[in-house]
């Protein structure tokens, strides 16, 4: 059973990708925190963005077969997509806590690339087609390799000097966003000047929260 949070067709705001039109899929739950803000302080992830609690949102639901949440991905890209290649982002949460050789191999018989975004801290089943790797901290890191590897930045216990050795295609640095928490905060200025000190890392910022569509 697959218990997703929500589903839903955007664009991929962040990294490499952004700009390309992408179903993104969002499980439920997270190995790095319970998703609760009462947890949130001693959690080991403890900056996150996101609501990935329950099955409640927009295309969000259970499912308990690979064939029927592959087709209910496949239904949200749009039948008229021209020469594009359909494209899906496993996100979440944390979604190597679900996702699965028979669900990439089902999406793959649909025509879809599939790509995803990670804290790093799982194995990832073989087939993925664009692996995007985002350390947490002190948390070990047990993937090593991947197409992009987009750094939340600044992380006291995970600096881009410990990372910038490891085998990616890209090096992102993304500011941390701490709006509501704070509305002052600086990161974009830090992460723009880190980035132009040490060019092997690019600028990410989320797009889509520039430009408002999700
Ligand atoms: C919500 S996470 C879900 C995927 C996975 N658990 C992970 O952490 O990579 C999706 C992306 O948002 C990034 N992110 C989470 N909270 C953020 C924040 N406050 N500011 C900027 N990026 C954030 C993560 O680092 C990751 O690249
Ligand atoms: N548009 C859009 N792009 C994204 N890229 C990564 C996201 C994520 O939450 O994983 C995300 C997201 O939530 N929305
Ligand atoms: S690992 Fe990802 S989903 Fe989990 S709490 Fe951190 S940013 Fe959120
Ligand atoms: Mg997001």
């Amino acid at each position: 059973m697959y218990q997703v949070k929500e589903a839903f067709y955007t664009l991929q705001g962040e990294g490499a990708q952004a700009g390309r039109a992408s179903v993104f899929c969002r499980f439920s739950g997270c190995n790095l925190w319970s998703g609760r803000e009462r947890d949130r302080a001693t959690a080991r992830c403890t900056f996150c963005d996101t609501d990935f609690v329950g099955t409640d949102g927009q295309g969000g639901g259970r499912f308990a077969t690979p064939a029927a949440l592959a087709e209910h991905i496949s239904a949200l890209w749009p039948s008229d997509a021209g020469t594009a290649v359909p494209y899906v982002v496993f996100t979440g949460g944390e979604p190597l806590l679900q996702l699965d050789p028979a669900l990439i191999a089902n999406l793959h018989s649909v025509g879809f690339e599939v790509a995803v975004e990670t804290n790093g801290t799982l194995t990832p089943p073989a087939g993925i087609d664009w692996l995007c790797v985002s350390p947490k901290g002190k948390n070990p890191l047990v993937i090593d390799q991947g197409d992009e590897l987009k750094l939340v930045y600044p992380q006291t216990e995970a600096p881009p000097e410990a990372f910038a050795q490891l085998d990616f295609r890209h090096f992102f640095l993304q500011p941390m966003d701490l709006s509501p928490l704070d509305a002052n905060d600086d990161t974009v200025a830090r992460t723009t000047a880190y980035c132009l000190a040490n060019p092997q890392w690019r600028l990410s910022l989320q797009t889509h929260k520039i430009a408002g569509f999700d």
